[in-house]
């Protein structure tokens, strides 16, 4: 199961990341160039450096042009290596996190609003901030060094074995100890406490939006130094794997700088011996020596990027934990042209929600004229919510059928339902962005005038044009100026731009004083005319705008 489960983050990560292999190789490629011009930088140095000064003991003749100009060229080649391994990295970095993100709302739309309503704020907003920017080290801290570290890491031995066989060995079992072992050691370690960190992390995240948010409550009715006791202990539920981690970090960067000075002790050694036997001089025992001590960069970093690995598979398992949940309602394989025809039947239709026992809704049957307007009226839990909820097609009904203007929600895609509808509710949601984007996102190509005009219409135009900055208002200042009849009567003007042909108002009044409540009747008056609807209050004045009623208790129609 375990490994079943990897896998699947594996084959997933690859996926994602196939659009930008082009990126990944030129970066896995200037690493490489990066450290092979490191070693060889430092390899000529340490040749140069013995040469010259055996040359001027009168021990060797040394032609110094070509080495000198080579170390110029490696510092070069090693600087804008750098640089460009940066650049390219990052970009590529950035490319795969971007394509991620969108990659990540196009599997969330389908899902809402059903499938993530379980799912806190603050925890959908750590999938996708927080869990897609962690996947980053997949690709910059393990992905290209792990390559790199490949390739440079044949390379030098290959460039060793010329010289030594023995040498090239021992700098080998150096690097596989530090490349290979240490990378392992750390990954079997640091798996748990970095699936601990990114879980800690979400829940600490969700108590803390949750406890900002709900602050007026918890000073009211809370004890907010047991809110505050609460918080200390998750926070120390993280702590505590972000120890383990560091205890992990520390023992193998120590244990990366033992082994591979150990290594290279070996490696000189063993040159000593091939200069007393005559198989090498000076320069070269230090240029090998050099190159030894160099080498280890390529593989330095390993340890540490995969005892990050398991946060990196955390994130991973929390994306796809989300996005692999089935939609609770699927689009039709070749969906029917929207009708043009506004009449709404409801014929028999019975609905359960997963995973409760009772029936939301159990055979309602009705039928509603275009133009006409149907009140639903029950008791609170009686389903009247539910019956919208099965129109706009967020959720399937278990038998019966749903048909608007003859033709059955099954064969329309959702986006086409909803299009067809416009809601008010007794929470309008603002974006946190100016008055006008709010109301241009019922109808992105309005023009000024219809915004204008929709906002006349629902008795908002003089209240918006009396802010100082008037549509441009941001709604974040504008929201402590604004009281919930006018909120309400933005979200009246908003339908009205959608100009859908049905319209569903659910306790559109609500929590209003009985004159603000006159103004909003006067708005929705307008909306609704021309219009079928759905009406859901048990306001009386509401009531008045439906020309049929209709009452539900226990999910079923009272007769
Ligand atoms: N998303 C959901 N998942 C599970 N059960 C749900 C869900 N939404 C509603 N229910 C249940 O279905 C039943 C009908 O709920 P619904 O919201 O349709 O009632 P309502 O009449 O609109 O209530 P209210 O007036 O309080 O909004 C209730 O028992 C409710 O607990």
């Amino acid at each position: 199961m375990m490994k079943r489960r990897k896998n699947r983050e594996l084959r997933w990560l690859f996926a994602i990341s196939r659009p930008y292999l082009g990126w990944m190789l030129a970066g896995i490629l200037l690493a490489t160039t990066v450290i092979l011009a490191n070693v060889a930088l430092l390899a000529v140095s340490g040749w140069f450096i013995t040469a010259m000064a055996l040359s001027g003991l009168g021990a060797i003749v040394v032609n110094y042009f070509t080495p000198a100009a080579a170390i110029r060229g490696l510092a070069i080649l090693r600087t804008a290596g750098r640089y460009f391994e940066r650049i390219v990295t990052h970009e590529a970095t950035f490319r795969l996190l971007a394509g991620l993100r969108q990659w990540f709302f196009e599997r969330l739309e389908p899902l809402a609003p059903a499938r993530i309503q379980h799912y806190q704020g603050g925890d959908l907003l750590s999938r996708i901030s927080a869990d897609i920017d962690s996947l980053e080290n997949a690709y910059l801290r393990i992905l290209t060094p792990t390559f790199a570290a490949l390739l440079a890491s044949f390379l030098m031995i290959l460039f060793l074995w010329f010289w030594s066989p023995a040498i090239a060995l021992t700098n080998l079992i150096g690097l596989l100890m530090v490349g290979l072992a240490l990378p392992w050691a750390a990954l079997y370690l640091g798996i748990n406490s970095g699936r601990n960190i990114v879980k800690a992390r979400a829940v600490l995240r969700q108590r803390i939006s949750e406890t900002v948010r709900g602050l007026a409550e918890i000073t009211l009715y809370g004890n907010p130094q047991q809110r505050m006791i609460t918080l200390q202990e998750e926070n120390e539920a993280l702590v505590i794997p972000q120890r383990q981690q560091n205890r992990i970090d520390a023992s193998s960067t120590a244990l990366t700088g033992l082994v591979s000075q150990f290594t290279w002790l070996v490696m000189i050694v063993i040159a000593i011996y091939l200069l007393q036997s005559g198989r090498l001089n000076g320069p070269e025992l230090v240029m090998l020596a050099f190159f030894g001590m160099a080498s280890f960069e390529a593989v330095a970093t390993l340890p540490i990027a995969f005892r990050a690995l398991g946060e990196t598979w955390g994130a991973a398992s929390r994306i796809l934990d989300l996005v692999d949940a089935e939609p609770a309602v699927t689009d039709p394989r070749h969906p029917s042209a929207a009708p043009q025809q506004f009449d709404i039947r409801f014929e028999a239709v019975c609905f359960t929600y997963p995973q409760t026992k009772h029936p939301a809704l159990h055979d309602i049957s009705f039928c509603l004229k275009q133009g006409q307007k149907l009140a639903i009226q029950g008791a609170s839990g009686s389903g009247k919510t539910s019956v919208t909820q099965l129109l706009l097609k967020f959720w399937a009904a278990d038998s019966g059928q749903i048909t608007i203007g003859g033709t059955g929600l099954e064969d329309l895609k959702g986006d086409t339902v909803r299009k067809l509808c416009a809601v008010v509710s007794q929470h309008v949601h603002l974006f946190n962005t100016t008055l006008a984007a709010n109301l241009y996102l019922a109808k992105p190509d309005a023009t000024d005038e219809e915004v204008r005009e929709a906002c006349r219409a629902a008795a908002i135009l003089d209240d918006i044009q009396a802010l100082p900055e008037g549509f441009n208002t941001e709604v974040g200042e504008a929201a402590t100026r604004l009281s919930g009849g006018q909120i309400r009567r933005l979200g009246i003007a908003r339908a009205l731009l959608k100009d859908a042909p049905i319209v569903i108002l659910d306790e559109p009044t609500e929590g209003l004083d009985a004159g603000t409540e006159q103004q909003v009747i006067q708005a929705l008056a307008k909306l609704l005319q021309g219009r079928t609807a759905i009406i859901i209050t048990h306001r009386p004045q509401l009531l008045t705008l439906a020309d049929h009623h209709l009452l539900i208790d226990k999910g079923s129609i009272v007769p």
